[in-house]
């Protein structure tokens, strides 16, 4: 049997770094991995996670999602070429009220988290077009379908991703291709202590006083409840990520958090997409103690649901 290669971007630290290990990890060796990061100084964690599977069933490649030399490079560095599965990992987030960002820090945003997609599929999709043959997995987002409090740029960022691939899939279709994106909620990595930082130095000068006093006082106080609440583990995102490339018939979309699905299903409740806006207005304003509760209410939704939340279209298991 011939082993699926996988290239994977973004695997210095979370997702990825999941991702990467528990492919090579695959219990009939399946696949040849490519994991890649944009600095290899930070390659250590992935190496201690890989273990035995280094050099075996996983290599380490240098990738910058946002230089096409760089991904050039490493395409060309592959026998033939080849990639059978792509996965789109690399990314970063932003939080805070736009009046206090640059559309430099915008920009970088776009350029990582949408751009970068943008990039290796004009590297990559070519040659899968070329062999009709061929997986495009992109980590995308729950802010990929719905938009949360000050993380304008961000959700945009994720829902130009989700655009792009929805437009691309037509296409793929007519060359036998598939794409996947995969929509976690709130997943404990580096992103969250990244972004909670960065968002904690604010300088919220160029805020009026409400502004600032909602990001503070209720987005930041929250933001590390939220994650212990709803947080979900890379490990967890991998293993359904995982299941999707094994399947004959992956599905389009796959979100991987079934407590925060009852909030995206608001999305698709309401045509006017009134519903989701009032519901999260009234989780975050009316008081702290409805916020408490609509987060334990969402953690007893799964318990009464996990079933119709499996995999349903798996074939292949
Ligand atoms: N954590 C979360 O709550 C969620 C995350 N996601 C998405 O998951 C993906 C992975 O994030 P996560 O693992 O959580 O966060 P991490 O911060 O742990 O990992 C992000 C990875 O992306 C890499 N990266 C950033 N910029 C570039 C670039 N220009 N070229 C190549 N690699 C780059 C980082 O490399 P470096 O170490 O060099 O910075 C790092 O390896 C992102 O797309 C994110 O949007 C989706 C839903 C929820
Ligand atoms: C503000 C707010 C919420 C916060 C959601 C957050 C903070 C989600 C984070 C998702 C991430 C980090 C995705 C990454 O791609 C809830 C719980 C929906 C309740 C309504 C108001």
């Amino acid at each position: 049997m011939t082993q699926k290669v996988v290239l994977i971007t973004g695997c210095s630290s979370g997702i990825g770094l999941a991702l990467a290990t528990r492919i090579a990890k695959d219990e009939k060796k399946r696949f040849m991995v490519y994991a890649t990061m944009r600095n290899l100084a930070k390659v250590e964690p992935l190496v201690e996670a890989a273990g035995r599977t280094l050099g075996r069933t996983m290599e380490i490649k240098q990738l910058d999602v946002c230089s096409e030399e760089s991904i050039k490079a490493c395409v060309d560095s592959l026998p033939e070429r080849r990639v059978d599965i792509l996965i789109s990992n690399a990314g970063m987030g932003l939080i805070g009220p736009i009046e206090c960002q640059s559309i430099d820090e915008m920009k970088t945003v776009m350029d990582t988290n949408f751009f970068g997609l943008v990039r290796l599929l004009k590297e990559i999709l070519p040659d899968m077009k070329k062999r009709k043959k061929g997986h495009i997995v992109v980590i995308s987002s729950v802010m990929g379908i719905q938009g949360i409090l000050f993380n304008d740029v961000y959700a945009a960022s994720k829902f130009a991703v989700e655009g792009f691939c929805e437009s691309l899939a037509v296409q793929a279709l007519r060359f036998n291709l598939n794409i996947s994106l995969i929509e976690p909620g709130p997943v404990i990595t580096e992103f969250e202590r990244k972004v909670y930082e960065e968002g904690m130095k604010t300088d919220l000068s160029k805020a009026d006083k409400i502004t600032a006093d909602m990001f503070t006082n209720i987005y930041l106080k929250n933001y590390n409840q939220i994650f212990e609440t709803l947080g979900q583990t890379a490990e967890d995102v991998a293993e359904h990520t995982h299941k999707i490339i094994t399947m004959d018939n992956p599905p389009f979309r796959h979100q991987t958090n079934t407590l925060y699905t009852p909030m995206t299903t608001l999305k698709y409740a309401d045509p006017n997409g009134d519903l989701p806006i009032d519901t999260f207005y009234k989780m975050v304003f009316e008081h702290d103690k409805v916020f408490n509760a609509s987060l334990n209410f969402l953690k007893l939704l799964r318990w009464r649901s996990r079933k119709s939340f499996t995999l349903e279209k798996d074939k292949s298991s």
